[in-house]
Order: structure tokens, then C-alpha cells, then sequence
């Protein structure tokens, strides 16, 4: 069953319509952009997929359960996860602290009172780490962490809560190309692996080329363009939305240097 449905979406903020019949849909294990110019209606699309934005009009299912209208707590119940274009952990507290505070608003349910929070999930949480390369930097506070390394522990805390689909709100806003490329590869690579669908909004066309498996065009509220990167690269229409920023659409070039 297809992971994510969305069907006719719509949404008007006054006379501007952000939204019009936006239909799309994400597979497990997908990695799926949507890009589209400024003021496309791209962050409106997004935050109706995750419970930020109420639609007028339109539908949301994940795994076949409709979530149109579902608070974001109830969608990250569901398998909604989300990372945010300013990372949002604790500085004060050290990389492990702030994924063991996830794993633990996780299974709340489950935790006996005795257990100081300090020793909580600090094995679980440490995996996490290790899996996005972060295990060696577990002791380490958030505030002494490189902005890229900090973006890492966030795809840690997001995969605490076991999500079924990861939303990403331009993933890789404020970092260097090389540390940009890195964090596409390692979620691509976690995508796959668990299997789990990822819809991010990207403005920087190299990452969203180099490692989305299908693209999203919006423009003034509705998708013009749905395809591979290829397909889309090629595309007439979308080569005119990008007009004025003619190398917008080139082929990556590989990693710069950082
Ligand atoms: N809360 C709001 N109130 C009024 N208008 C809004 C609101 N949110 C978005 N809009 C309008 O809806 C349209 C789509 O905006 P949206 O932020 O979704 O575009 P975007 O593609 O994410 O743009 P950007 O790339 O600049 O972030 C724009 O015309 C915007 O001005």
C-alpha cells in the first residue's frame, strides 16, 4: 500500500490560493522533493502534510488512514516524523541527553518512574548516533557541535520516534556543499534501509537532483511537473518557471569543496 496519499489538496489565505488540486503520493523508502520558486506554495503543501496547516479542501492518508485533519501529535503517533530547516536541539544538553529526551517522550507509557533520566535509553540512543555517524560525539554538548554534526543528531532524534515517513524542511539550509551531499547520502541510505518514505522541500537544485528519487514541481499553488530528476531537468515548463536562473537546473557537479 502506497505510504503516503494525498489527494486534491487546497488551501486559500485570502484571494491567494497556495494550494489548488495538489495530488501526490510517497512510497516507502522514497525520497521524494518538492521544489518549485518562492512563494510556490511548497511550505503550505508541506505543513498540511504535517498537521501545521488545515487544508480547505482535499485529503491526507498515511497508509491508508486518513490524517487530514489530525493534530502534529497525532500524525507523529501515526509515523509522521519532522526535521526543521533551523535545528532544534538542546544546546546545553550533550548529543546522547537529546536523543534519549526523544526516546523517552517516545515511550513514555512504557518507563517505570525509578530509572534517573540520565541512564534512560542511553544505549538505544547512542545506536541511534552511531547510525548517523555521531557515536564518538554522544558526551559531547550540542553548543560545542559543527552546525552539520548538529543537523546529524537531529536525524537521530526524528528516527527515535520510528517514523514511517520523515518530512524535512530544507534539510541542508546553512550547510557547506560537501556536509550538504553527506546528509542526503546518509538519509537516502537510512531511507532505504528502514524502508522509511522522505518528502523534503529543498531550494539547493544539487541536492535535490543529486539525491531525490522523484521531484515535485509547484508553481503558483499547483504541481506543473512530477518526475524523476532527469525527467524534470528536461522538462519544458519548469525549465520557464526557472527563467532568470538559468543554471538552476544544471546537472550537479558532484561535491565542492566544503
Ligand atoms: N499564513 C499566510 N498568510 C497569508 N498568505 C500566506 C500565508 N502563508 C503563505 N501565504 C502565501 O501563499 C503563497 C505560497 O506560500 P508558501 O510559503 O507556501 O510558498 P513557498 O513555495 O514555500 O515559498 P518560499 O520558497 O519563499 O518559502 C504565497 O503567495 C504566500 O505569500
Amino acid at each position: 500500500m502506497t505510504l503516503l496519499f494525498v489527494k486534491d489538496l487546497q488551501k486559500s489565505f485570502g484571494g491567494v490560493v497556495a494550494a489548488r488540486s495538489v495530488t501526490f503520493s510517497v512510497e516507502r523508502g522514497e525520497m521524494l522533493a518538492i521544489i518549485g520558486p518562492n512563494g510556490a506554495g511548497k511550505s503550505t503543501v508541506f505543513n498540511m502534510v504535517g498537521g501545521q496547516l488545515r487544508p480547505d479542501h482535499g485529503e491526507v492518508r498515511l497508509d491508508g488512514q486518513e490524517i487530514t485533519h489530525a493534530a502534529p501529535q497525532k500524525r507523529f503517533r501515526r509515523g509522521v516524523g519532522r526535521t526543521f530547516q533551523v535545528a532544534q536541539t538542546f544546546a546545553s544538553m550533550n548529543a546522547a541527553e537529546n536523543v534519549q529526551m526523544a526516546l523517552i517522550s517516545c515511550h513514555r507509557r512504557s518507563l517505570g518512574l525509578w530509572a534517573p533520566a540520565r541512564e534512560r535509553y542511553r544505549e538505544k540512543a547512542v545506536e541511534l548516533l552511531a547510525q548517523v555517524g555521531m557515536a564518538e560525539a554522544a558526551d559531547i554538548p550540542c553548543s560545542a557541535l559543527a552546525y552539520g554534526d548538529v543537523k546529524r543528531v537531529e536525524l537521530a532524534i526524528a528516527l527515535a520516534g520510528e517514523p514511517k515517513l520523515l518530512l524535512m524542511d530544507e534539510p541542508t539550509a546553512g550547510m557547506a556543499p560537501r556536509e550538504r551531499a553527506d546528509l542526503m547520502d546518509l538519509t537516502a541510505t537510512i531511507a532505504a534501509s528502514r524502508r522509511i518514505g522522505v518528502l523534503f522541500t529543498e531550494h539547493d537544485m544539487d541536492v535535490v537532483f543529486g539525491h531525490a528519487d522523484r521531484v515535485l514541481v509547484l508553481l503558483r499553488g499547483q504541481i506543473i511537473a512530477a518526475g524523476t530528476p532527469d525527467e524534470i531537468r528536461r522538462d519544458a515548463q519548469v525549465r520557464r518557471a526557472y527563467l532568470g536562473d538559468e543554471h538552476a537546473l544544471e546537472r550537479p557537479k558532484g561535491p565542492g569543496p566544503a
